[in-house]
């Protein structure tokens, strides 16, 4: 995977900056497409806002030369109090602009925040399970997952940007009107503090690129500490001073980056901002100068003071947002980089439909694998053929590539060498969703939805609406009728504990819910992966006489490691060492003697 961030630290910071705001294109365009309305209001009430001041300014302007005419013994103009009016008035407009402002940058914080979320979501669905091994994908899904909330004062610091660039280019042509020497020595008082701001912008990226490792570490640990699911073995083994140690000791570390970098940008900036002073108030004391000897009336002086203010601090503000904009863009380099990350294992264009029905079955050829980053070969030149109609038990000791094969055979990886074939055609020509259309799996880590009992079933087969009917037979078929109806709310129980009202379920009574799942999706195919683990002996058998009822005529790839549960499959595949060592029907591979045979009599020795 080529990472555009990692390097973060080699490349000159001036280089990276300049490539960061590459970002804001694309950024701003999900920011459009995320409101298009929004944005356009917002750009729209900017542009008053922004000129107002000026305005503003002139009409003060000359209600001071008013006053200071009256002052000077002359009469008061005619139009004097239509000039307080439209000052308030214009105050009143600026003031209500100004909130009506703030009011579409809510709207479209919420609705980018949103629609961010969203794509983050459905890019991460996207990705394949290859990609979920490599750590670099991890710190950047995090780093994703942060950005889509963590950017919005980005947006506002846009459209601030763009109000204070028309803000400043007004007042400055009023000032270049009156001399191009005040634009020139405001600009150049104000340009060493952009420079600092954005080096040490730059720096602030930098910094929280190196920390995210730890800083995911620590959500780590917080999240072990503070977890239910965490709570009985931190207890127990008394965990909780470990975890906190760790903690703070990144903390620490973390703090003290964060501070000494605090303090440089203090001093520096502190430095720098003395300069821009300095560039204001030459602008002030020229327009004093030129005054005094006789340049400018007083409504010149009071309106070219106002707009020496309005153009520094505009002017100022139009750096700063503008390098804060920069540094914000640097942290959307990860954000659009996730958006571009391509899966590995992908459906083909226009793949070739499941045949219906499976007619010569799935076939291993010559398969070996190895886990992406990894360089230990987990199945070896494996060959296997499951035919149409068959129940197949997979079996072997603790690590042998069991589950393995179920990945492979569902497409979640690819081979490394080999091919798996369906119907005699490679699995990799087949559209990858309708091939998962025509499999139901159920993994020895099923998922356990925090949802009612009724959704933890249907999500079986979401793209189906279903009636209580399909519901309940499935249930049915895999005992989950007998959980659901010890449960208050049946079938509209929330299960698990994390919203209110939710009810915790033992595991095997969490494992056969999974189960109705497996059912409902009537699939060609039926995998599952040591799925009476968690099942009391009555129940395990119960599931298993059903089971080879419910599966007759249909494919099943069965792992477990109850020989009682095994010895039901037609055919009893043997794993040892990511190879196939032995394989026939429970009598035969007990004549042989082999490894089958063993492992049968060690299990049956311990129950005697
Ligand atoms: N995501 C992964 N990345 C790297 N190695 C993996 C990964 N998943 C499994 N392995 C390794 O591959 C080997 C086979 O694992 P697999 O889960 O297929 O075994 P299994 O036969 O199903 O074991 P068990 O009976 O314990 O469930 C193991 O040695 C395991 O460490």
């Amino acid at each position: 995977m080529t990472d555009a961030t990692t390097n973060v630290k080699d490349e000159s910071p001036w280089r990276e900056r300049v490539r960061a705001l590459k970002n804001m294109p694309p950024v701003l365009y999900i920011l459009w497409e995320s409101g298009p309305g929004v944005v356009t209001w917002g750009l729209l009430l900017r542009v008053v806002v922004a000129v107002l001041p000026f305005a503003i300014a002139k009409v003060a302007a000359f209600i001071i030369q008013d006053i200071a005419d009256v002052i000077r013994g002359q009469h008061l103009a005619a139009n004097f109090w239509s000039l307080v009016i439209a000052e308030v008035s214009l105050n009143v407009v600026l003031g209500l602009l100004t909130r009506a402002i703030d009011y579409t940058d809510s709207l479209l914080a919420n609705r980018y925040t949103q629609h961010v979320s969203v794509k983050v979501m459905e890019q991460a669905a996207r990705l394949d399970l290859t990609t979920y091994e490599n750590p670099i994908f991890y710190d950047r899904l995090e780093r994703a997952r942060v950005q889509a909330t963590d950017r919005l004062a980005m947006i506002q610091q846009m459209g601030r940007l763009f109000q204070q660039v028309i803000t400043t280019l007004v007042f400055s042509a009023a000032l270049a009107w009156a001399s191009p020497w005040l634009v020139l020595l405001l600009a150049l008082g104000v340009l060493p503090s952009f420079l600092g701001e954005t080096h040490y912008a730059f720096l602030g990226y930098a910094k929280n690129f190196r920390q995210t490792t730890a800083k995911r570490q620590m959500d780590y640990l917080r999240q072990m500490a503070g977890s239910r699911e965490g709570a009985k073995e931190v207890k127990l083994f008394g965990l909780n001073k470990f975890f906190t140690e760790r903690f703070q000791r990144l903390a620490n570390q973390i703090y003290v980056e964060d501070v000494a970098l605090s303090r440089a940008k203090l001093i520096v900036g502190g430095l720098l901002g003395i300069i821009g002073t300095l560039g204001y108030y030459g602008a002030y004391v020229y327009v004093i100068w030129r005054t005094l000897r006789g340049g400018y009336n007083l409504a010149d002086f009071t309106f070219l003071t106002a707009a020496i203010q309005q153009a520094s601090s505009n002017l100022q503000q139009v750096f700063s947002t503008a390098s804060g904009i920069a540094d914000q863009a640097l942290f959307l380099t990860d954000l659009l980089a996730f958006f571009e990350m391509e899966p590995l294992v992908r459906s083909k264009p226009n793949g070739l439909s499941t045949p219906e029905p499976i007619k010569l079955g799935f076939e291993f050829k010559n398969v070996s694998f190895t886990y992406p980053g990894t360089n230990r070969t987990v199945l070896h030149n494996f060959n296997f053929h499951l035919h149409p109609g068959e129940r197949i038990a997979l079996i072997g000791e603790n690590g042998q590539g069991k589950t393995t094969v179920v990945k492979l055979i569902t497409r979640l990886y690819d081979p490394t060498e080999g091919q798996i074939l369906l119907d005699g055609v490679d699995l990799r020509e087949y559209s990858l969703e309708d091939l998962h259309r025509h499999i139901g799996v159920i993994f020895q880590d099923f998922m356990r939805f925090e949802m009612t009992a009724r959704e933890n079933i249907a999500v079986g087969r979401v793209d189906r609406q279903h009636q209580q009917e399909d519901i309940e037979s499935a249930a049915h078929k895999s005992l989950a009728d007998t959980v659901v109806a010890k449960l208050g709310g049946g079938y509209d129980q929330m299960l698990g504990r994390r919203f209110e009202g939710g009810v915790e379920l033992s595991g095997g009574e969490w494992q056969k819910i999974a189960l109705a799942r497996a059912y409902l999706r009537d699939a060609d195919l039926l995998i599952l992966d040591e799925p009476t683990a968690a099942l009391d002996a009555r129940s395990e058998l119960e599931v298993f006489e059903r089971f080879a009822e419910l599966t007759e005529g249909k494919m099943a790839l069965l792992i477990s490691h109850r020989f009682s549960t095994v010895r039901m499959a037609d055919r009893i595949v043997v794993l040892s060492g990511g190879r196939l060592i032995e394989e026939g029907n429970h009598q035969k591979l007990m004549e042989k003697g082999g490894l089958y045979a063993e492992m049968f009599e060690m299990q049956a020795a311990s129950y005697r």
